[in-house]
């Protein structure tokens, strides 16, 4: 897939959430392009999870606007090859082998997992027989490189051991010169150094950060 010169612009606008007396979302805009990782700080039960399934088109919100380069685009995941979404919970049933995650995604596993020799054994097996956090990891990989302008990654970092982190950080950085990220983990020192935007989400307003680590120290989610 090329993204050309021109990058694709992903917007969400006006996103609000009420459940029951929270307000989980107040009038939220966030913006991803592609070339870009964008990522989405905040506290457990912040409304993350929320404003990332809104995006993606699987909560219906009130007035809410998702718009690809100016075009109002709802539900956004109707749209072929605009954007992926990694859930908390496991995208795959446990009977499916990675083999055929990929091939339901259209992706070369064998290409994916290409970063992990190890992980390429594993591509016969079926997602549930995998450690947990191998599956995650595998999930991750096989939607990073799924033919989208957008990936939507929930906590991707979840279970992963650092020095595949590591890895799946250089993996992020390569596809994102023709995709836009949208990350929320809460594995912050290693997210930050990837992000080119951050925003931090409190209280249901969301707030893009100027200085990313000094903001995060300010608030008490950095302690150094
Ligand atoms: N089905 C539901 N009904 C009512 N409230 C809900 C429901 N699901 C989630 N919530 C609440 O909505 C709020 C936002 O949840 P969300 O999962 O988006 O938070 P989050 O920022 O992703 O948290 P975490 O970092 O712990 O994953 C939480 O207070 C949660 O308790």
């Amino acid at each position: 897939m090329s993204s050309g010169t021109t990058p694709w612009v992903l917007e969400a606008d006006g996103i609000q959430l009420q459940l029951g007396q929270r307000r989980i979302l107040s009038n939220v805009y966030i913006r991803v392009q592609t070339g870009q990782v964008v990522g989405l700080m905040g506290r457990n039960g912040s409304g993350k999870s929320m404003l990332l399934q809104t995006i993606f088109g699987a909560r219906p919100v009130p007035d809410a606007s998702v718009r690809v380069n100016g075009a109002y685009t709802v539900p956004a995941y109707q749209r072929p090859g605009l954007l992926n979404y990694l859930p908390q919970a496991p995208l795959f049933p446990d009977t499916m082998t990675v083999v055929e995650a990929a091939q339901l995604l259209r992706v070369d596993a064998y290409a994916a997992l290409a970063s992990f020799p190890d992980l390429q054994a594993q591509l016969p097996q079926r997602i549930g027989e995998l450690s947990g956090g191998t599956s995650r990891l595998v999930q991750v990989l096989l939607l990073l490189h799924a033919d989208t302008r957008f990936s939507l990654f929930d906590e991707p970092f979840s279970g992963v051991m650092p020095v595949h982190i590591e890895t799946l950080s250089e993996a992020i950085q390569k596809v994102k010169t023709r995709k836009g990220l949208l990350i929320t983990d809460h594995r912050f020192t290693e997210l930050l150094p990837l992000c080119d935007v951050v925003y931090i989400l409190h209280n249901g307003r969301l707030e893009a950060l100027t200085d990313p680590v000094q903001g995060l120290r300010d608030r008490g989610y950095l302690v150094n």
